[in-house]
């Protein structure tokens, strides 16, 4: 039988559903448009994300229960623009204990779509388990007229439970799509085919709510593990835009505030300003800020040899963030963190 939970955090269907011959899914809920409510069925944009519990949620789609027995907790139910490293780190937490427990063949995180990259990434680098964790989320609320939600949540939980998407890591599901949350990036604000990793691709699609992969299981090269099962906090680190004429006071800012790490999103292939980058050595030198330069640019690679700072490599802005905050939060100094993000360049 499945695993109990504290009443607490645990929504449980129909007990008398369970059925022994099928896999079983946790689906952890987070908020986001998938679980959005609009006041009417044409509103795609101005509505609340975040309304709906996860119980409905899985009510809505029966037909999971064919592929399935699930089981739903409630972590969060935001705006994903409102998703903490608190809330991140609880996630994280649960989810390992889940995917230890010989009861649980995989794990779905229903999450809003517009940070959805960063949560699936730092899901990627904290866990460890040759089980499916896959991210879903939704483009229209699901009030709306061909809401996604209902078959992308279809399909994420068919795609945790399916023995041939082991040993995959983190992966994320919208419109029929499967991809490796290493490398995927919402690329647009309002279209259902959002989700993309231009120069990485895909890893599978949905045939009639099959997973259809497009090669045997492999891992990113380079790719760091953090072990956060003791991390309550994450060290502060920001991430600055480059553009003509940029203010270089704001890095000091974001120092003094408390940062100890930046992100620079540079211009090209990780440029900054001659000022911004006198300010910037300033604190590397006083306050031994790690700095990672990063690009504005949706693709491509920042070397990892800068004389001031680290290079991201494939990193965008957002997901170096994520990595440098796990690499301060590990205790690694400057050799090793050099080592993370060259590696993660390979
Ligand atoms: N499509 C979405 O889920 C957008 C929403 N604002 C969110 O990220 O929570």
């Amino acid at each position: 039988s499945p695993v109990i939970r504290p009443a607490t955090s645990l929504l449980v269907r129909d007990p008398t559903s369970y059925n022994a011959s099928l896999p079983n899914v946790t689906i952890f809920a987070t908020g986001g448009t998938i679980a959005g409510s609009a006041s009417s069925k044409d509103q795609t944009t101005g509505y609340q994300a975040g309304a709906l519990g996860v119980q409905v949620l899985i009510d809505a789609v029966p037909e999971i229960l064919n592929v399935s027995n699930v089981k739903g907790v409630q972590i969060a139910n935001v705006d994903s623009g409102n998703i903490t490293p608190a809330i991140l780190l609880n996630l994280t937490h649960q989810i390992q204990e889940e995917l230890a427990s010989p009861y649980c063949q995989g794990v779905v995180v229903t999450h809003g779509t517009d940070t959805l990259e960063e949560s699936a990434f730092f899901l990627d680098l904290t866990t460890r388990s040759e089980k499916p964790v896959v991210v879903v989320g939704a483009m229209r609320p699901a009030t709306a007229i061909s809401a996604d939600g209902p078959i992308n949540l279809l399909e994420a939980v068919t795609l945790a439970a399916s023995p041939g998407a082991r040993g995959r890591g983190t992966m994320v599901v919208l419109n029929d799509r499967i991809a490796s949350a290493y490398f995927t990036t919402k690329t647009n604000a309002n279209s259902l085919d959002t989700f993309k990793a231009y120069e990485q691709g895909f890893l599978g699609f949905f045939i009639n709510i099959e997973p259809i992969f497009y090669s045997t299981p492999s891992t990113p090269l380079g790719k760091p593990y953090f072990d956060v099962a003791n991390t309550t906090v994450l060290p502060q680190v920001d991430v600055l835009y480059g553009y003509q004429g940029l203010n270089p006071a704001l890095a000091t800012a974001a120092v003094a505030s408390g940062a100890k790490g930046l992100v620079l999103a540079g211009m090209g292939a990780g440029g900054w300003t001659d000022p911004g980058r006198d300010v910037i050595q300033q604190l590397v030198e006083q306050n031994e800020t790690a700095v990672v330069f990063s690009r504005r640019t949706m693709d491509g690679y920042v070397e990892p040899n800068d004389s001031v700072g680290y290079g991201g490599g494939f990193l965008s802005p957002q997901k170096a963030r994520i990595t440098l905050q796990l690499s301060l939060n590990a205790g690694y100094g400057p050799a090793q963190i050099k080592t993370v993000f060259e590696s993660s360049s390979k």
